[in-house]
């Protein structure tokens, strides 16, 4: 299924906020582990991971690069496209992912129709599949997460966005 075409409610994301979010998806991950490495999901993944190891004192981290959202310049890539895996894990994550003597936890930003964690999951059946914020049609394909928003919403992450000036709700906004 695809993802919601033009998400109708924003969901905006602090650096305090996700901090805290992601502290908090750590003390829920504390009673899964302990795990022996870290896949992070690029790039969204990437911010949460370092959290997230920080957090569990992971230092074996593992990066799986996946392409699928492209906008045109300007607006929100909120368009998914042909998913691409541009970069795969080692053999040696590949074989504790398929539960061969140790644990691997899977880290990103957000699962929304699922299909990124449906490819990521395939590669690594065993791991532990954890996302900050999910969307109902995602939801079922990770194991933890912090923050359910509807398939309606688009979650605007610090790193996408800036200060900016907001007109008065009075002016019609
Ligand atoms: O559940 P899905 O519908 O597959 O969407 C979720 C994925 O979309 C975003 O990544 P994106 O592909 O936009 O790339 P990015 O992480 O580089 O921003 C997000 O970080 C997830 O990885
Ligand atoms: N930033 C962002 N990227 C996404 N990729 C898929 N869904 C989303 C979303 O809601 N926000
Ligand atoms: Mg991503």
């Amino acid at each position: 299924m695809a993802a919601a075409a033009s998400p109708e409610k924003h969901f905006p994301v602090s650096w305090d906020m996700f901090h805290r979010d992601c502290r908090a998806l750590t003390w829920r991950l504390a009673g899964a582990g302990p795990f022996d490495a870290l896949v992070t999901v690029t790039r969204g993944g990437l911010v949460p991971a370092a959290i997230v190891a920080r957090e569990l004192g992971i230092r074996v981290i593992e990066t799986i690069c996946v392409a699928s959202y492209g906008g045109a310049a300007g607006v929100p890539d909120t368009q998914q496209g042909n998913l691409q895996i541009l970069k795969g894990v080692t053999d040696a994550i590949v074989a504790l992912g398929r539960g061969d003597g140790g644990k691997v936890l899977i880290v990103d930003d957000l699962v929304d129709t699922g299909k990124t964690a449906r490819v990521v999951r395939d590669l690594l059946p065993k791991a532990h599949f954890a996302t900050v914020y999910a969307k109902p049609m995602g939801r079922p394909l990770v194991d933890t997460f912090i923050t359910e928003v509807s398939q309606d919403t688009w979650i605007f992450f610090p790193w996408d966005t800036g200060l900016a000036f907001q007109p008065p709700i009075a002016g019609g906004a």
